[in-house]
């Protein structure tokens, strides 16, 4: 948003005083500014500090991660498992939420720092000190050729071998602490935890414990010269305000369609032309290799939802996406598209809302609902694909209430669903009155979002002739609530 400010007004940088930014984001944003300029030693004092700053911070958001998780499970050992994890999760979101700048979330952060730095050491003649940042490097990226063959050259030039190497002390630090707290979360949590461990490992490669592999690496032999990294530098560039800009407005792009009046509630909109047909038809492919069961079904038994013996849901949660590419069911591009459409629609919302709160995302799913043929028949309007329930309370039809207290989840703030087709029959979303009764209903098609506070309740009316295929976005206020959505290019980069 300041970046847009900045934009709009034409105010330079340098009269814009940030009270909130962190010495960590301030030190790096100089140490690029002398970068680009080619003041080397500066570029060196700012990195190093910044580098010092992000782990102090990296430390006090791990102690803000408190024991106030409320666990519903019964016995002691299992509530003090439900604490442990629930702090050691908040404790390994930390690198999120600390590469989170500027609404853009930078997955390379830590990594593109000691590029930066081993640069900046090599250009003030420092060999000894680029090696260290190198070394660090290759501890959270084992596979990087080029830095390898780098470190390789520097390796010659001092005349020093590969096994006296080490990486810097505060990185070492971070890397074993974060590899306690994934082992300590495996042994909790078990194999339930392994799709967060994937989504975090590939996050920067940073919570690997990749030490025995850098041991077991002998340098190449290698007679190239120095190679230069001024690209991978300028792609590194974290306050690039034109990108940021670019990004901004290129993802909030969406016609308001329907708002108050007509929704019965002035918190509520329905947008369109948030995507293109070309996305819809991207995400129904994805739907439809898509893989495993949606959640409902385990968490729901057909007694209690008698429509899925009429209707086959499927799709995937966002996090599954990780084992999905890996068994070659989506593609790499795939996880970033559906990456890219739930962050803008987390811009919409906190703009829809007037959101001053950090707001973030807690899960996102994709559900398609197949009328099964010859089940169809004799469906009443009370016959529903989804019953009326709010997201982030209890729905009590008898009582006409909807408990808080007793919700599954109920640190939910906003929900939006996208929608990506209308090729079928029924499966209106609809707003409902506590008695059930329908307030008003939503047509879904392709590039269509309805957002509304969570504790609003709705439901979905049956879907009686082919295959409706819609996204879940539920957003969070609380931090310690936030899940991170994976990118691929991110990684590969
Ligand atoms: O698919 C829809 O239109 C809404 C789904 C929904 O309300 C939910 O999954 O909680
Ligand atoms: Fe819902």
């Amino acid at each position: 948003m300041l970046g847009a400010y900045k934009y709009e007004h034409s105010i330079p940088d340098h009269m814009i005083i940030d009270l909130e930014e962190r010495p960590y984001v301030k030190h790096r944003k100089d140490g690029e500014s002398a970068y680009r300029l080619g003041k080397w030693t500066d570029a060196v004092k700012h990195f190093e500090a910044a580098l010092k700053e992000y782990y102090k911070e990296d430390e006090l958001c791990r102690a803000h991660c408190d024991l106030g998780h409320r666990s519903t499970s019964s016995g002691l050992t299992q509530i003090l498992v439900d604490g442990i994890s629930a702090v050691l999760q908040c404790q390994q979101g930390c690198a999120d939420t600390l590469t989170h700048l500027y609404g853009q979330t930078y997955p390379n952060y830590l990594t593109d720092h000691y590029l930066y730095l081993q640069d900046v050491y090599v250009k003030t003649n420092d060999n000894v000190n680029a090696l260290e940042a190198a070394t660090t490097y290759l501890t959270f990226k084992p596979e990087d050729q080029q830095v390898t063959q780098y470190r390789n050259n520097l390796l010659k030039k001092l005349q020093t071998s590969d096994s006296e190497l080490t990486p810097g002390q505060d990185a070492a630090r971070y890397i074993e602490t974060r590899k306690r707290m994934t082992d300590l979360l495996d042994e909790l949590l078990g194999s339930e935890h392994q799709k967060s461990k994937y989504y975090k490992e590939g996050g920067d490669g940073e919570t690997q414990d990749n030490s025995e592999e850098i041991q077991s690496r002998k340098p190449e032999p290698d007679t190239s010269n120095d190679i230069d990294f001024s690209s991978r530098l300028e792609n590194a560039r974290l306050f690039n305000t034109t990108q940021i800009l670019n990004n901004l407005f290129k993802t909030l792009s969406a016609d308001v369609a329907l708002t108050g009046e007509t929704l019965k509630h002035d918190k509520r909109v329905v947008m369109d032309n948030l995507f293109t047909k070309e996305v819809c038809d991207d995400v129904m492919r994805i739907s439809q290799n898509g893989i495993k069961n949606a959640g409902y079904h385990e968490i729901y038994p057909t007694a209690v939802r008698p429509n899925f013996a009429k209707e086959l849901f499927t799709g995937f949660d966002i996090l599954d996406c990780w084992e999905l590419v890996l068994g070659k069911q989506l593609k790499e591009s795939d996880v970033d598209l559906l990456t890219r459409l739930a962050e803008q629609v987390r811009h919409l919302v906190v703009r829809w809302f007037n959101e001053t709160r950090p707001i973030y995302h807690d899960y996102t799913q994709f559900t398609c609902r197949k009328a099964l043929d010859g089940k169809q028949t004799n469906r009443t309007s009370e016959d529903l694909s989804h019953p009326v329930h709010g997201d982030s309370c209890d729905f009590k039809p008898d009582q006409g209430v909807c408990a808080t207290e007793t919700a599954a989840y109920p640190w939910r703030t906003y929900s939006a669903v996208l929608y990506f087709n209308d090729n079928f029959e029924g499966g209106k979303f609809f707003f409902a009155n506590p008695d059930q009764s329908e307030q008003v209903s939503i047509v879904p098609k392709c590039g269509r979002m309805v957002a509304f506070p969570s504790d609003h309740l709705h439901g979905v009316k049956a879907v009686t002739k082919g295959k409706r295929c819609a996204a879940t976005i539920w957003f969070t206020a609380s931090a310690n609530r936030r899940r991170a959505l994976p990118t691929w290019s991110g990684i590969v980069k």
